[in-house]
Parts: C-alpha cells; sequence; structure tokens
C-alpha cells in the first residue's frame, strides 16, 4: 500500500543545510498498522509528511496504492490525496465550524450533493461515537472528543490509509487508550492502512504490526513489534524499550547470585501454561523469579522473566533444555 523508497529529505536555511532523513526504505502493506518511533528531532515528521507529498522528498520514489506520488500534476496529486487521510496532535480543528461541519469539510470540497454529505457525516459521527456531540464546536469538548471528529474528518472520503502525526500525545493515558482502541477497530472495520509517529512505545505496543526505529534520520531496526520488543538490538530501540519495562536493572544481580541467571521469553498460549514448574518438577532444581512481565503485545500475550536456576549443573540443563523443547526461548542473562 505504501512503498518509500530510498528516500532523503534536506531543509536549507540560509547556507546551512540539514539532512532530515537519509536514503529511507519502507514498505507497508495492505491492512497493516506500522508504527514509527524515534526521539525528538529523529525525523519522524519529515518521514510521514513526505507519504502525502506535504514534504516533497529531495530525491527517491513515493508510492501509495502503486502510484508514484512524485510525477504527478498538482490536480493528479489532490485527487490522490484523497485516498490518504491525516490527523494531527493538535486536531487541526475549524474553530467556528461545529463538529457536523468540520467532519463535512473534505466532502463540501468533494463537491458532494447536501444529501450525499448528511448521510456520510451521520455514519462517521457514529463510527467514532459523537452523535450526542454534532452541533457542539471545538471549544466544547475535550481532547479525545476533539481527536474523534479529526478520525471522523479524515475518514470522511474513504481513504485506503491513515497517517497519524503523534495523534495521542496531547492526550492523557486513559484518553490515548481510548483513541487508540477506536483506531484499531477502524483499522479492522474498514482494513484501512494506519501509519503513525510516536516517540512513547506504549502506542507501538497497543495497535501495532510492525515498527521502525528512526534516529538521526535513518531506520536503525525494523521489525514485527515482538521481535523487536522482545530482542531489541540498537541502543536507542532498547531505550524506548525500557520505557514500558521494568527500570530495576536485573544485571545487578549477577554478582550476588547463587545460581544461573536465565531471560527466559515465551509468546503465545503457552503464556499460561506452568512450565516453569513442569520443568523443574523431577529434578531438584529449585527457582526463583527475579523479574518478570506476562502481558500482551497487540492480541498476543507473551512473558519475559528473569530466573534464578539453583541446583547441579547438569540438572539445570536439563531444565533449560526442557523449557526450549516447549517453546521457550531462554539466554544467559549477560
Ligand atoms: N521546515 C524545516 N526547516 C528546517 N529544518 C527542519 C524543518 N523541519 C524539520 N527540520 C529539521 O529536520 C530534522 C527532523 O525534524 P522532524 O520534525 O522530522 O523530527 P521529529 O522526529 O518529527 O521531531 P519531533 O518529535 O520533535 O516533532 C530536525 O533536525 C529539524 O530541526
Amino acid at each position: 500500500m505504501i512503498e518509500l523508497s530510498d528516500i532523503s529529505k534536506s531543509y536549507r536555511t540560509g547556507s546551512v543545510s540539514v539532512e532530515a532523513i537519509k536514503h529511507i526504505d519502507l514498505t507497508i502493506a495492505k491492512g497493516e498498522i506500522f508504527g514509527i518511533i524515534g526521539h525528538s528531532g529523529a525525523g519522524k515528521s519529515t518521514l510521514l509528511r513526505t507519504v502525502n507529498l506535504l514534504e516533497r522528498p529531495t530525491s527517491g520514489s513515493v508510492k501509495v496504492g502503486g502510484v508514484e506520488l512524485t510525477k504527478l500534476s498538482s490536480s493528479q496529486l489532490q485527487k490522490e490525496r484523497r485516498r490518504i487521510g491525516m490527523i494531527f496532535q493538535h486536531f487541526n480543528l475549524l474553530a467556528m465550524a461545529t463538529v457536523r461541519d468540520n467532519i463535512a469539510f473534505p466532502l463540501r470540497l468533494a463537491k458532494l450533493s447536501r444529501a450525499a454529505i448528511q448521510t456520510r457525516v451521520n455514519e462517521l459521527l457514529q463510527l467514532v461515537g459523537l452523535e450526542a456531540h454534532a452541533d457542539k464546536y471545538p471549544a466544547q469538548l475535550s481532547g479525545g472528543q476533539k481527536q474523534r471528529v479529526g478520525i471522523a474528518r479524515a475518514l470522511a472520503s474513504n481513504p485506503d490509509v491513515l497517517l497519524c502525526d503523534e495523534a495521542t500525545s496531547a492526550l492523557d493515558p486513559q484518553t490515548t487508550n481510548a483513541i487508540l482502541d477506536l483506531l484499531l477497530d477502524i483499522n479492522k472495520k474498514l482494513g484501512i492502512t494506519i501509519l503513525l509517529i510516536t516517540h512513547e512505545m506504549h502506542v507501538i505496543r497497543s495497535i501495532c504490526d510492525r515498527v521502525a526505529v528512526i534516529d538521526g534520520g535513518e531506520v536503525v531496526e525494523m521489525g514485527d513489534v515482538l521481535d523487536v520488543f522482545l530482542q531489541p538490538q540498537h541502543p536507542t530501540t532498547k531505550d524506548f524499550v525500557s520505557q514500558v519495562a521494568d527500570s530495576f536493572d536485573p544485571r545487578e544481580l549477577i554478582a550476588s547470585s547463587k545460581g544461573r541467571l536465565m531471560k527466559i521469553n515465551y509468546v503465545g498460549e503457552i503464556t499460561y501454561e506452568p512450565l516453569l514448574f513442569n520443568a523443574v518438577r523431577s529434578t531438584s532444581v529449585q527457582f526463583a523469579i527475579l523479574q518478570g512481565t506476562v502481558s500482551r503485545m497487540k492480541n498476543t500475550p507473551y512473558g519475559q522473566l528473569v530466573i534464578e536456576f539453583i541446583g547441579e549443573d547438569q540438572e539445570i540443563r536439563q531444565v533449560i533444555a526442557n523449557l526450549r523443547d516447549k517453546g521457550l526461548e531462554a539466554g544467559e542473562l549477560a
């Protein structure tokens, strides 16, 4: 659905040139929810805005739904942009227009009939749960409600792609979760492809299928959210993963450990099975859980534990082999 090839973008201010993004390749499948995470100034906004050519890349190709956007005339581009909705951190609503009129705005631009606009706006109000607020003005709404208007407006012309520019950054945690649930719901119901940028790992973990980590204008890591989360490689990725992990570093325990410290990861339904107990029950090995998370990433359960095994070396090896046989990943804590 989205194919960015060798995208670079430089900004020139006077005699100084800043390379905001450098040689980025990104392919996003139809129906996917793809997250781009990075610190402030990493190049996230620039990258996102190249997808609808709000920022024209200095070089590279931008294809959406198979159409090369950089080669289009401005009228052709305007038409293609209807297939790409966008929502913003600060909502960008028309302050002097009601919720209904804000949502109707792109439909009026597209010259739909009054009756068609009314029908479509009612559908959208229902989809985002704002039927009761249709005649209010933005100033009368909460942040979460304003973002719902933004989402309804972005979906008005039935786009294939929704771009989300830090869409939950101005919201409190509870409202953030409600908006993320709405995005997930829209993705499931409409099959729309979602590309979002954020600096919060929580957002990635809650709704994304894949993630790219961007640092200094380059993609430094990319993959399925589960893999990146459980086995982060780049220091920037580790930094983001630690946002949602326990702040206590279990490596502090290595010096005082009596036994063998292992890091164990598991994914899927085995998360709920008594695997540790079963692995040690026929041995004299004992274990202590020193740190642990059992949670869900989107819809997939996973566990991540730091375990100290105490006992005979050979028996511990047998226990670890048994756990690996059951599909758990077990590695020495280092
Ligand atoms: N219009 C512009 N003119 C000059 N430099 C710019 C412009 N827009 C962005 N930059 C620079 O490009 C780099 C990337 O900026 P960008 O806004 O894409 O980062 P970001 O990751 O979205 O950051 P934030 O999370 O703070 O919005 C920064 O060094 C920024 O200063």
